[in-house]
């Protein structure tokens, strides 16, 4: 349902549109300046939108502010309204039908349209420009994966295919597939690489049976050097493309040419996939994507960050949202967009009681599951004293100390409120516990060592 057409005077623009677009408005003046804005995001109308699509039109008076808008505004002006207006899934900016001819001086300047690889070659792969290898951030829970990826992509002949690379949903398999596919065809400039998800083969294959081009199918996907498939888990119980899925792959390495799956689980776990699939899979390299420790998720923060020019994050927050927020990468990566979003049309400082207002709901979602107890075991350990002492009555240093530092972190890492927790702790008064976590404070400031040991603690409770 289009509500209006760009251009058009008469454009009638809901109120709630209109309402946000001013608080963007607002946003974007304060954050880039007055100049910036009279000179170039002043002008910009709301044209029509999409109900259905969720596509916003904003309009310019000419192709080329419209250009240099996109350019410079485009991924900023969409996240914004995303934020605000959540109704709203995409914007494209384009000029007015009726706007003002670009004068000589700026059609030479104009910036020509960009051309998707699509577009010049329908079969060419549309890789995401931003999933390469040198924005992969790598840790524990992904080396593995990486290494491989890094070699099959690189190598001249490599000693495992296919690759199969599986892991749960947001942690980086698509990233590190459009990666292999890009590197690959760096160093091989020309050579045929075919992606895609393994639900497209499927429909590909039928529309090839349909329409009688089973030969024109087979040949654009078994000449490929290297092929791409995602989520492979998509075709199981789908027999007769696990048929042609099976005689595509065999031919693929059979000719020494690549292929990398991914899945969203081992092959073990992958019921309704043919058994002689699996088993092909086995000849090759089989390499899982863990979930990302406290670790990786502060590195993936900070590299995010540096690419977030102009968000001034405290380290304390960067720490806060990698522990916090452990699902998923692409969740982490959602949260730091929307934290940047909400300060840049506030205005506000990022603090830690921002970040938790503005991702309320995802921090809920978030909740770990770590348990006092956990947390006891884990602490007794580290200090060398017996669990027991966690909830027996001796004052003495040794066990007094390491049983603050349990009542600590269980204030920090579990939901439980204060009363709860000092009745794990022995059946202690909720004041004991608020003494215990104000003194942990205040020594830890001052104490590098205790500093080291929380952190380490944390960490390991994190996983
Ligand atoms: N190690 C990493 N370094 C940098 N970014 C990462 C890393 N892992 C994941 N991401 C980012 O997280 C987001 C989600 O990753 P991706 O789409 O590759 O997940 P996926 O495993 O394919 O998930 P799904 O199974 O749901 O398709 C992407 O934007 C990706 O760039």
């Amino acid at each position: 349902m289009c509500l209006s057409d760009a251009g058009t005077e008469a454009a009638h623009v809901p109120a709630p549109l209109e309402a946000a677009w001013e608080t963007i408005r607002a946003g974007l003046r304060r954050d880039c300046g007055a100049r910036t804005f009279d000179g170039w995001l002043k002008p910009a109308e709301l044209g029509g939108f999409d109900g259905e699509s969720g596509e916003l039109e904003i309009v310019m008076p000419s192709q080329f502010m419209a250009d240099w808008v996109q350019s410079h505004f485009g991924e900023r002006l969409a996240l914004a309204w995303r934020t605000v207006l959540p109704i709203v899934r995409g914007v494209k900016i384009m000029a007015a039908l009726d706007g003002p001819k670009p004068s000589p001086l700026l059609v030479l300047e104009e910036i020509p349209a960009a051309r998707t690889p699509q577009e010049r070659d329908p079969s060419a792969p549309n890789f995401d420009q931003r999933y390469r290898f040198e924005t992969f951030v790598v840790g524990k829970a992904n080396e593995v994966a990486c290494t491989a990826a890094r070699t099959l992509a690189t190598a001249d002949s490599v000693a495992f295919n296919p690759l199969f690379i599986h892991g749960g949903t947001g942690r980086g398999k698509t990233h590190l597939l459009h990666a292999i596919g890009q590197s690959f065809l760096e160093r091989r400039p020309g050579a045929r690489v075919v992606s895609m998800s393994a639900e497209k083969f499927m429909v590909e294959f039928i529309r090839a049976l349909r329409e009688n081009d089973t030969i024109g199918f087979k040949g654009r996907l078994r000449s490929a050097d290297l092929l791409l498939i995602d989520d492979v888990q998509f075709i199981a119980g789908k027999d007769s493309t696990q048929e042609e899925f099976f005689h595509t792959m065999n031919e693929i390495i059979t000719a020494g040419r690549r292929l990398v799956i991914t899945s969203d689980r081992a092959p073990q776990d992958l019921d309704g996939i043919a058994p002689r699939i699996l088993s092909r899979l086995s000849w090759g390299l089989v390499a899982d994507i863990n979930p990302a420790d406290y670790e990786l998720r502060l590195n993936i923060i900070d590299a995010k960050l540096a690419a977030l020019p102009g968000v001034e994050m405290p380290r304390a927050v960067v720490e806060f949202l990698a522990r916090r927020i452990s699902s998923s990468i692409r969740e982490l990566e959602g949260a730091l967009n929307r934290i940047a979003a909400y300060a840049m049309m506030t205005g506000r400082a990022i603090d830690v009681a921002f970040v938790e207002e503005v991702l309320a709901n995802v921090l809920r979602a978030n909740q770990r599951r770590i348990s006092i107890d956990e947390i006891q075991t884990q602490v007794a350990e580290h200090y060398r004293i017996r669990k027991a002492e966690m909830t027996s009555a001796r004052r003495a240093r040794e066990v007094a100390r390491p049983r603050q530092v349990a009542m600590y972190l269980s204030k920090q890492l579990t939901p439980k409120s204060l009363p709860d927790i000092g009745r794990r702790f022995g059946g202690r008064d909720h004041t004991t516990v608020i003494h215990a976590v104000k003194q942990i404070e205040r020594l830890r400031a001052a104490d590098s060592e205790l500093d080291a040991d929380i952190r380490l603690l944390t960490r390991q409770l994190e996983g």
